[in-house]
């Protein structure tokens, strides 16, 4: 599967400690992210990714890009919802690309844990 991860700064380390845990699971999809969560995922667990721009300078943009080329398969995009975004409409374009064409999307921890079991038992539809 192909597997989106982007984490606005607070939720970084939330995400990084998540993806960390289901390493495993990760290390069997092609992953994709925004630049500076790429970044750090791959100096954390050393999973290969396929960076796009930062966010606030396009990578939401690419990455909604994929969505609406049916490119990707599931996405984890953990926002910080107490913190106003520059680009913001950037982020919701993404959400709503992601709503336009139904792509199981988790976007706080508690609905991510729910996300990978669902991969790791192949529930999702291309899985
Ligand atoms: O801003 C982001 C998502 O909206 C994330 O971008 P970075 O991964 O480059 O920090």
């Amino acid at each position: 599967m192909n597997i989106a991860l982007i984490a606005h700064d607070e939720k970084k380390e939330e995400l990084l400690k998540f993806v960390d845990e289901f390493k495993e699971e990760f290390a069997k999809h092609q992953l994709f992210a925004t630049g500076t969560t790429g970044k750090k995922i791959n100096e954390l667990t050393n999973l290969p990714i396929h960076r796009f721009k930062s966010g606030p300078l396009g990578g939401d943009q690419e990455i909604g890009a994929k969505i609406a080329n049916q490119e990707l398969d599931a996405v984890f995009f953990f926002r910080d919802p107490l913190t106003a975004q520059p680009h913001e409409p950037d982020v919701s374009a993404l959400v709503r690309l992601g709503d336009v064409y139904n792509i199981p999307m988790a976007t706080n921890i508690g609905s991510a844990h729910i996300l990978i079991s669902g991969i790791i038992r192949g529930e999702l539809k291309h899985a």
